[in-house]
Parts: C-alpha cells; sequence; structure tokens
C-alpha cells in the first residue's frame, strides 16, 4: 500500500499549470497548494484551529530542529507529530540537509554524512542519510524528505556534478533506510543547480528510484526569479506527470504563481510566518508595512479585499500600535493574515487553471499587486 499518491484532475489550456490532488494517510488537500512553516512543531503564533480555519491542509516541520530539540524520542514516545501538536492534518518534514548547510558552521561533508555543530549548544553532530530516515520515521510525517545536499549559490559545475551524483547516493540510501513506506511517503528531490545536464542527470537518477513523489531542491537560495524559472522550465518536464512536485523554499505570491504555471503542485516558505513577525503584511495591493506612522489613524483594515479573520475584525491603527508596543497579539493577527492571503491566492490559482486562464489571471494580479511586466 502506498501512503502517498496524486491525482492529475486537469492541465490548464492556457498555461503547463495543472490541478491535482494529493492523498496521505492524514487527509488529502488539492494542488497547487501552500505550506505553512511550522519549524518547532509550531506555526508560530497559529493555533492549529486558527490553521484548520483559514484553511491550511498541510505543515511543514523539521528533522533538524525536533532531533535537537526536543528530541525525535520524546516525540515518538507522544504517539508522533499529529499527537504532539495535536494537528489532525498532514504534515511534511523535511530531512535536515538545508538546515544544517544554513544554520550550522564548521560542517564537514562527507560520503558517509554531514559532521557540524549544534547551532544551540556547539556540541558536535553528525547527519546521515539513515539518521535522517530514523528521525523523520520516529516524527511520523505523511511525507518526509530525502537527505539530500543543497550547495550554495552560485556553485562551480565541477562542485555540483560531484554533489548531485553524492545527493542521487544518499537518494538509494535513504531509500533502503526507510523503515514505515505504507505509512510515510518519502519523496526525492532534485538538485543540479542552474545547469542543465546535471538536472537531467538528478531527475534520471532519481526518477529510477521509483519515490512516490519528487521536489525540486536547490532553488530559492538566492538565484534571480528568471534563473529559478528557466531552472523549472526544464527540469519539471523531467518529472513524472502521475506524481506531486514540489518546490522547496518559495513563497512569495510571483514566485507561487509562476512556479504553479510551471507545473510545481507544492510549495513551503517561512516568508510569510516570518515577515508577519517584523509586522509585514501581504496585500493584494503588494506589500505594507504595518508599523509606519501614516497608518497610526487609519482604521481600515490591512487589506480591504481580504475577507480574514483579522480583516473583518482589527483595523491597521490597532495592529500597528500592537506590532509597536511588541504585543504578541499584534504578530498572531499578521500572520494570520499572511498566511491566509497565500492561501487564498493559491485557491485562486486553482480555480483559474479549472478555467484555464491562469495566463491571465498572472497578468491582472502582477498588475495589482506591483510586480514588473512578465
Ligand atoms: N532538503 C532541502 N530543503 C530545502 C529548503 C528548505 C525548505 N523549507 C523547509 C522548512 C522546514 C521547517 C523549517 C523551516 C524550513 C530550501 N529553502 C530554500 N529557500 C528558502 C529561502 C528563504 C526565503 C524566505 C525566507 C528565508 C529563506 N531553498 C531550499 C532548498 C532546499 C533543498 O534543496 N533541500
Ligand atoms: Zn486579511
Amino acid at each position: 500500500m502506498v501512503a502517498v499518491t496524486y491525482e492529475l484532475i486537469k492541465t490548464c489550456k492556457q498555461t503547463g499549470a495543472r490541478l491535482g490532488r494529493v492523498h496521505t494517510p492524514h487527509g488529502s488537500f488539492e494542488t497547487p497548494m501552500f505550506m505553512p512553516v511550522g519549524t518547532l512543531a509550531t506555526v508560530k503564533t497559529m493555533s492549529p484551529e486558527e490553521l484548520e480555519r483559514m484553511g491550511a491542509s498541510i505543515i511543514l516541520s523539521n528533522t533538524y530542529h525536533l532531533w535537537l530539540r526536543p528530541g525525535e524520542d520524546i516525540v515518538e514516545e507522544a504517539g508522533g507529530l499529529h499527537k504532539f501538536m495535536n494537528w489532525n492534518g498532514s504534515i511534511l518534514t523535511d530531512s535536515g540537509g538545508f538546515q544544517v548547510f544554513s544554520l550550522s558552521d564548521l560542517r564537514q561533508i562527507e560520503e558517509e554524512g554531514v559532521h557540524f555543530r549544534n547551532h544551540i549548544s556547539g556540541e558536535k553532530l553528525f547527519l546521515s542519510p539513515e539518521k535522517a530516515m530514523r528521525i523523520q520515521n520516529s516524527l511520523g510525517a505523511d511525507i518526509m524528505m530525502a537527505f539530500d545536499e543543497c550547495p550554495p549559490y552560485p556553485a562551480d559545475h565541477d562542485y555540483m556534478k560531484k554533489s548531485v551524483e553524492r545527493t542521487s547516493r544518499w537518494a538509494e540510501r535513504c531509500l533502503e533506510g526507510h523503515q514505515r513506506p505504507d505509512s510515510q511517503g518519502l519523496f526525492g528531490i532534485i538538485q543540479g543547480g542552474e545547469y542543465e545536464d546535471l538536472r537531467r542527470q538528478s531527475a534520471k537518477d532519481l526518477t529510477s528510484l521509483d519515490f512516490p513523489g519528487y521536489a525540486v531542491g536547490g532553488l530559492s537560495v538566492g538565484e534571480p526569479k528568471d534563473v529559478m524559472n528557466r531552472v523549472l522550465d526544464f527540469t519539471t518536464p523531467l518529472l513524472p506527470n502521475d506524481k506531486p512536485r514540489y518546490l522547496m523554499g518559495v513563497g512569495s505570491p510571483d514566485s507561487l504563481i509562476d512556479g504553479s504555471i510551471r507545473g510545481i503542485d507544492m510549495f513551503d516558505c517561512v516568508l510569510p510566518t516570518r515577515i508577519a513577525r517584523n509586522g509585514t503584511c501581504m496585500t493584494s495591493q503588494g506589500r505594507l508595512v504595518v508599523r509606519n506612522a501614516k497608518f497610526a489613524r487609519d482604521f481600515r483594515p490591512i487589506d480591504e479585499q481580504c475577507d480574514c479573520h483579522t480583516c473583518r475584525n482589527y483595523s491597521r491603527a490597532y495592529i500597528r500600535h500592537l506590532v509597536k508596543a511588541n504585543e504578541t497579539f499584534g504578530f498572531r493577527l499578521t500572520t494570520y493574515h499572511n498566511l491566509y492571503f497565500l492561501l487564498k491566492l493559491m485557491r485562486q490559482v486553482r480555480e483559474a487553471i479549472r478555467e484555464d486562464r491562469l495566463g491571465d489571471f498572472r497578468e491582472e494580479f502582477f498588475e495589482k499587486y506591483g510586480f514588473n511586466k512578465p
């Protein structure tokens, strides 16, 4: 029995976008879909009830963080992540590879795995494909990610080639180390940077291993947006049509639309929750920094075209006051709105695919939001 399956509902006649549905042991969700990030087993300042009310179906958590704190053994004793955090929707855990490279210094990559320092205590640690599988099996997420290397941008072709080949060997070790394939779906991660030959090699290696889903990794690491779009143009067609495609670390409105147009089904990013905690909101007219003095007497909602709980009940002036006073409730209101905004955007993208007009929707949205013309 396969834990995670994908159903292609239809392809947009105007673009390469696809409307689909992903089935997991904890429920199914339509795609393209945005996944809120909950690093330490919580989507910061949001309760599971609020996540459900805003329309979240799947959230992310993380091997690296939960291994360090509180420890995957405690989560396992609690009955797994779903019970531990009281979230009954789907959960995806990243493998920790990216976090090791982005969070800790003194890391050393070898064939066996990665040596690094705990970014909290400084103690020396070691993470391997097998260890990353054991931790994710203990956490019990519906979807787990292969242990990969996400090279820095830019990286030269030689380094990238060696890295892709090692990531492919690690992917095989992940499949062997995965103890619960019937209840947790393991996704492979395609690397290769901006090099078409290496993206082809990575896709060939990983699709021959028959994972239930595939992620495009190694992007949203500082490259210009047109480089990301070009890499997607030649990478997504290499992936099977009957499996989900997950673009890692992407969460700005324009990239969610452009990634969907290029056949991506799933997205995650810390952006909406992170900028919310410094009082910046995404709105249909572009970004709004609510802390700005000009909103001191502005009693309109954050976004006059938004029907979320925050926009129906609170004003810019009130939220500005809370954020300036560093009141937690202020960050709850901005976080709720930003997540709702992206989840609603994905609903609009799915609607546009249904009606074969995602290209038109992109034009309208970019114009209103203030993104530069294509
Ligand atoms: N395995 C793996 N993960 C990647 C991630 C982490 C995805 N989010 C996981 C999530 C799990 C829970 C804890 C948080 C992370 C990426 N994130 C980004 N860009 C983010 C760029 C960005 C954008 C806005 C703000 C900060 C960073 N590129 C990524 C590439 C890879 C990759 O190749 N391999
Ligand atoms: Zn709102």
